[in-house]
């Protein structure tokens, strides 16, 4: 069964998420930047699938996707990387894929994979909830909850159908447009979020644009449930190219400053 529900009920604060793209640079480096991420106080960890055509992603995750590629990452590869951060925590994983991955590799199939390297959950951010019946249904199967993106123009409609369809938490994209470390935050998350909040029981993470523990706390007095930071901390990976050791000092100490300002409330 999913960890993510638990995990949410039981903190008493935002859970802080924080985004890698799997195997980047390359697979070991990864999995060492992914441990760092974990040591540092993440509560819950989200692994993108490098994919040849992302959807959403901006220039820092894209060129993260190109390295991994470069690399030889693999779904297969990233699953041995779920398998390996799983040996040493029991904090909560997320997939981030395509829909193209999970399709060309078969549907149940990823699925099945996924629960068993100890995942829990998957986003994909490019399935539309009106065509998601089988992914959710293999997602039921398998035990893991399938986590649906609400953007700034989601119409209502589409939201009764995401809804219907969410499992885990509801991820609350901040910004319009594509992924990326930005300043500040957009004008009115107080009031999208308990909109959302009068529609559905389940938690609402933010993501998009989460540059610094500055934005951590506004979201968190905001009334976030949990709050998903990506290019920041993939930036850290790309500025040190060959020296793992320096690259996971620096991302202790960055994730561990974002995951204190969600406690710091609490
Ligand atoms: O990078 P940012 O702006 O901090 O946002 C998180 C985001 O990167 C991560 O959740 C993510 C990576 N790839 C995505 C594709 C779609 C939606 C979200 C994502």
């Amino acid at each position: 069964m999913s960890r993510i529900g638990p995990l949410f009920s039981g903190l008493g604060r935002p859970a802080c998420i924080a985004y890698l793209t799997g195997g980047d640079p390359d697979p070991a480096t990864s999995l060492a930047a992914l441990r760092s991420v974990v040591d540092a106080g993440a509560d819950i960890i989200e692994i993108g699938v490098p994919f040849t055509d992302p959807i959403a992603d901006g220039p820092t995750i894209r060129r993260a996707n190109v390295r991994a590629l470069a690399a030889g990452t693999t779904p297969a590869r990233i699953f041995d990387l779920v398998r390996a951060v799983r040996e040493g925590t029991a904090v909560p994983i997320v997939l981030m894929t395509a829909y193209n991955i999970v399709y060309v590799r078969g549907i149940d199939r990823f699925y099945g994979e996924a629960a068993a390297a100890g995942a829990d959950g998957v986003i994909i951010p490019d399935m539309p909830p009106e065509e998601s019946g089988e992914a959710v249904a293999a997602a039921r199967r398998h035990g893991l909850d399938q986590i649906f993106l609400v953007a700034p123009n989601t119409p209502d409609e589409r939201l009764d159908r995401i809804i219907d369809h969410a499992g885990g938490f509801l991820y609350l994209v901040s910004v319009q447009g594509v992924t990326g470390a930005r300043a500040g935050l957009p004008p009115g998350m107080e009031e999208r979020i308990a909109a959302l909040r009068s529609r559905t029981p389940l938690p609402i993470a933010v993501g998009f644009g989460i540059a610094g523990p500055a934005q951590v706390r506004a979201l968190a007095a905001a009334g976030a449930d949990g709050v998903i930071a990506g290019s920041a901390i993939v930036e850290i990976v790309e500025r040190h190219p060959g020296d793992s050791d320096v690259m996971c000092a620096e991302l202790k100490s960055f994730v561990a400053g974002l995951c204190g300002a969600v406690r710091e409330g609490a």
